[in-house]
């Protein structure tokens, strides 16, 4: 999937500390957002260098074969830790092409912890890998690759902002 012009991209010094956790780029985002009546709440932890960290607890309302997360739900998971780490480089992204390997069964009630990488990139496109554990990383579950798209934020979403649904707490993006 990488493109043979990849090149390596450099961490923006002005990004969120390693520790730290990236800034919600939405309070109602279904990955992020604090105020989503429907979310993961996903908080994405900024790592060494390109790196990003995060963790989801697998609740019963995640459910798709019996016992078992959803498909889409780790796919939604993958696509937020993995969508975020351009924001170490200060790049707002969309998703281009997401694709993911399930390796084993996720059991409800288990931690699903996300180790997410930048690659390189090339122009607007930014390249990232993610895997995905249950505690023990030498023991992988899923793992994703994706390519992100950096945007203009105003220009991408004017003509949808009149739809947008709002929190009291409404913070941009
Ligand atoms: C969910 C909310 C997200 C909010 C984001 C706010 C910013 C906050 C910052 C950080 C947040 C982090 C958290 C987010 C995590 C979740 C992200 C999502 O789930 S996003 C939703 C799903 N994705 C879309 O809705 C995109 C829909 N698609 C588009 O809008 C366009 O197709 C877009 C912007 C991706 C590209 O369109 P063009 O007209 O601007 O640019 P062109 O020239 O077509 O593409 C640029 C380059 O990318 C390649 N490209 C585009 N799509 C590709 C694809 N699917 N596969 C391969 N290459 C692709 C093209 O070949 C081109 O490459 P060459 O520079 O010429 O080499």
């Amino acid at each position: 999937m990488l493109p043979a012009d990849i090149e390596p991209v450099i961490r923006d010094p002005k990004a969120t500390p390693p520790g730290h956790r990236i800034d919600l780029h939405h309070s109602m985002c279904f990955g992020c957002g604090s105020e989503a009546p429907v979310g993961l709440r996903i908080e994405v932890i900024a790592g060494e260098g390109l790196t990003v960290t995060a963790a989801m607890k697998v609740e019963d309302w995640m459910q798709g074969g019996p016992g078992v997360i959803h498909g889409g739900v780790l796919s939604a998971a993958f696509d937020e830790v993995m969508g975020t780490s351009p924001l170490l480089l200060r790049k707002p992204v969309v998703t281009g092409h997401l694709e993911i390997d399930y390796a084993k069964p996720i059991p409800l009630g288990s931690t699903v912890h996300f180790t997410g990488e930048i690659l390189g990139g090339v122009r607007r496109k930014v390249y990232t890998r993610c895997v995905a554990h249950l505690g023990d990383p030498a023991n992988p579950v899923a793992a994703a690759h994706a390519l992100f798209i950096a945007i203009d934020l105003e220009k991408h979403f004017s003509g949808y902002r009149e739809r947008a649904v709002h929190s009291q707490h409404q913070n941009g993006a």
